[in-house]
C-alpha cells in the first residue's frame, strides 16, 4: 500500500517527496514553513489536492508555532505566513482554496489559543475530505468506463497528488475494486515526468496493468483504436476550460478527433466559478527542466526554452467532468454554480 501523500503528525506535517521517486521512497518531516514552500515549489509535494492539503498544514504549522499573544499580531503572522505559501504555485487553485479555508477558521475564532485549534481542526479536515472525495469521484468516474477499458492519462492524478487514492487514477482503481478489466497507458509527461516516475509508480505497486509511453506516441495510439478513452487530473477549472499539465490539450485534441471519451476527474475545491479562462496565470518553470535530461545537456547554450506547467483545454472537448458530487455533462454553459466544499 502506497503511504499517504501528505499528513500531520503531532506537529509536523510528513509527506513523500516526490522528486526521489521511483528510485527512492522517502518521508520528509517538515516543521517550517519556508521548507513546506520550497517543498512545493519543487515539486516535491505536488498535485491540486495534495497543494491544497499542503496549504492548508501550512496555515496550521504557522499557528501552532507563534508566539505573539497579542491577536492582531498572531493574525498577522499567520496571515503572512499563508501569502508567502500562496506565491509559490499560482494556477492550482486548490493551493488558495486550502490556505483560505484555514485562515477563515483562524481569524473567526476569537483568540489565540481557539485560533490555533481551529487551524488543526480545519486542516484535518481538508485531509480527511480529500480520501472521502476521490473515493466518490472514482465511483462516479469507474461507472463510465467499459468493463474492459483501456484509458490514456497523463501526469499524475494519482493517490501522489491527493492524500490517498487520486482522481483520475481513483477512477482507475475504483473500476479495477468494483471488477472491471482496466490496462493504462500513461503519458510519461515531459519535462517533470510525472507520469513515467509516479502513476507507472503508484499502478504497478497496486499490479493495475500499466505502460509508459512518450507524450507524442498517444495520438498514434488513438489512431491505432488502442485507446477506449483518456482520464486526467485539473488544477483549474473555470466557467470556459480545464487547466492541466502542459499536454492535456493536445490530448483532448486528438480525443476529439478520433471520437474517444475525454473525462476530467476533480473535486468541486478545484472549480474556479466565475472566472474564465483569460484570468488564469500558467506556470512558467525555469529552462534549466527543459534545457537537461538527467543532469545531461540537451538544449545548446543560448537557445531559448519555453516551458509551461500547464495548459488550457476548452470545455467543449471536454466528454465529461467526474467530480464527488456526479458527473457534469455538457453543455457547460452555464457552468452549474459548484459550491466549493
Ligand atoms: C489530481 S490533480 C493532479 C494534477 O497536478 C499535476 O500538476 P503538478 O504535477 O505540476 O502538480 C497535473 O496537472 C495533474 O493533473
Amino acid at each position: 500500500m502506497i503511504p499517504r501523500t501528505i499528513e500531520r503528525v503531532g506537529g509536523t506535517i510528513c509527506f513523500i517527496d516526490q522528486t526521489l521517486l521511483p528510485q527512492r521512497l522517502e518521508i520528509v518531516e517538515c516543521t517550517d514553513i519556508e521548507r513546506l514552500a520550497r517543498a512545493i515549489r519543487r515539486l516535491e509535494v505536488r498535485g491540486a489536492p495534495a497543494l491544497g492539503i499542503a496549504g492548508a498544514y501550512g496555515v496550521a504549522l504557522a499557528a501552532i508555532q507563534s508566539e505573539e499573544e497579542d491577536l492582531d499580531a498572531f493574525l498577522a503572522e499567520v496571515s503572512a505566513a499563508a501569502a508567502s505559501l500562496r506565491g509559490t504555485r499560482p494556477t492550482a487553485v486548490n493551493l488558495g482554496w486550502g490556505i483560505d479555508r484555514v485562515l477563515a477558521a483562524v481569524r473567526g475564532a476569537g483568540s489565540i489559543e481557539a485560533g490555533k485549534e481551529a487551524a488543526v481542526k480545519g486542516a484535518d479536515a481538508v485531509a480527511r475530505e480529500d480520501e472521502e472525495t476521490c473515493r466518490r469521484i472514482g465511483a462516479n468516474g469507474a461507472a463510465l468506463l467499459p468493463e474492459n477499458a483501456r484509458v490514456l492519462t497523463h501526469c499524475n492524478a494519482g493517490a501522489l497528488a491527493c492524500a490517498t487514492w487520486g482522481t483520475a487514477l481513483g477512477v482507475i482503481r475504483s473500476a479495477v475494486e468494483g471488477g472491471k478489466t482496466v490496462s493504462v497507458t500513461a503519458c510519461e509527461t515531459r519535462p517533470l515526468l510525472q507520469g513515467a516516475r509516479l502513476t507507472a509508480w503508484e499502478l504497478a505497486a497496486e499490479k493495475i496493468p500499466v505502460r509508459v509511453i512518450t507524450d507524442a506516441t498517444a495520438a498514434f495510439l488513438m489512431r491505432r483504436g488502442e485507446i477506449d478513452c483518456v482520464v486526467v487530473g485539473a488544477d483549474r477549472i473555470t466557467d470556459d476550460a480545464v487547466f492541466n499539465k502542459i499536454g492535456t490539450y493536445m490530448h483532448a485534441v486528438c480525443a476529439r478527433h478520433h471520437g474517444i471519451p475525454f473525462y476530467v476527474a476533480a473535486p468541486l475545491s478545484t472549480f474556479d466559478p466565475g472566472r474564465s479562462e483569460t484570468d488564469v496565470t500558467i506556470e512558467e518553470r525555469g529552462r534549466d527542466e527543459v534545457a537537461a535530461f538527467n543532469g545531461k545537456q540537451t538544449v545548446p547554450d543560448g537557445v531559448g526554452c519555453t516551458n509551461y506547467a500547464f495548459d488550457a483545454t476548452p470545455l467543449d472537448l471536454v466528454s465529461g467532468i467526474i467530480t464527488e458530487i456526479g458527473v457534469l455533462l455538457p453543455p457547460y454553459d452555464p457552468m452549474p454554480r459548484l459550491r466549493h466544499i
